[in-house]
């Protein structure tokens, strides 16, 4: 349902994504992993044009979503990004209400239907396992929650509009052990109703959470294969370098 073949991109003269090819199955979660600055971050970017804010970048190659091409002109990158959403590298809630967060995405869209909004913002919190936490502080700050309850809030804002797709972007390195593990939980729940693509600098999360995994590194896709077979049995000899800590 994700398909992408021959990606190049380049910020200026740099050229930082080397003819990525890969096709991503609905419902599963993949992992992208690799050395830092090998391009993860910036692959994950174009799932939802986020890269398209950074000026003298270039992008060649097809990048198809659902049989579309998202970077055709007739796309308007706010449907876009409704259908796909992002969760990034540190808890970023909005200086609002617990409830207003999760509503927001609703507000901006133009959704005006009070018991409606009630009704998203409730499930987007139960499917991120905070219902029951915050069900009676729905009106204090989302400040006044934890790392890890802000991070899963950043979540049930991403659901509220219904994506079909989440991008996490080391969606627990700044949370502590029992906040990553929620997140995790999280992820596996989750992928049931959502494609979901991570970025994480963690092998054994990859390891844990994901249906295969993406090893990039200075720019390419070394190797892209099952979860299990690639931290067992790689393919490419700088897989098993990098999965064994011999770089990286
Ligand atoms: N806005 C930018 N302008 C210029 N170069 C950039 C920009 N963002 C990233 N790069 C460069 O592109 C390369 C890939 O960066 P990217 O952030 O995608 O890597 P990464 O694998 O996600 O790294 P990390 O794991 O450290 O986050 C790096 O060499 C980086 O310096």
């Amino acid at each position: 349902m994700i398909n992408t073949e021959n990606v190049n991109f380049y910020y200026g003269d740099f050229h930082a994504l080397k003819d990525i090819s890969m096709d991503i199955e609905a419902n599963t979660v993949t992992a992208f992993i690799g050395p830092s600055g090998c391009g993860k971050s910036t692959y994950l970017r174009l799932f939802n044009r986020m890269n398209d804010l950074i000026e003298g970048t270039k992008l060649t190659g097809k990048f198809l979503i659902e049989g579309q091409d998202i970077y055709d002109k007739s796309v308007q990158v706010d449907e876009l990004r409704k259908k796909v959403g992002m969760v990034f590298q540190k808890p970023n809630p909005f200086p609002k209400t617990i409830f207003e967060n999760v509503a927001y995405g609703l507000r901006v869209n133009g959704m005006g239907n009070k018991d409606f909004i009630q009704q998203r913002v409730e499930e987007s919190l139960k499917s991120t396992a905070l219902w029951d936490e915050v069900k009676d502080k729905l009106k204090k700050s989302a400040y006044e929650l934890s790392g890890g309850q802000q991070q899963r809030l950043c979540i049930a804002r991403a659901l509220a509009v219904s994506p079909s797709i989440l991008l996490m972007d080391e969606p627990t390195s700044a949370l502590d052990p029992i906040s990553t593990s929620k997140i995790e939980e999280l992820i596996y729940q989750l992928k049931k109703q959502y494609t979901i693509v991570i970025v994480t600098h963690n092998m054994q999360q990859a390891a844990r959470v994901s249906d295969k995994t993406g090893f990039f590194m200075l720019g390419k896709l070394v190797e892209y294969s099952n979860t299990k077979k690639l931290f067992t049995n790689p393919e490419q000899e700088e897989t098993q370098n990098y999965i064994t800590g011999r770089f990286g």
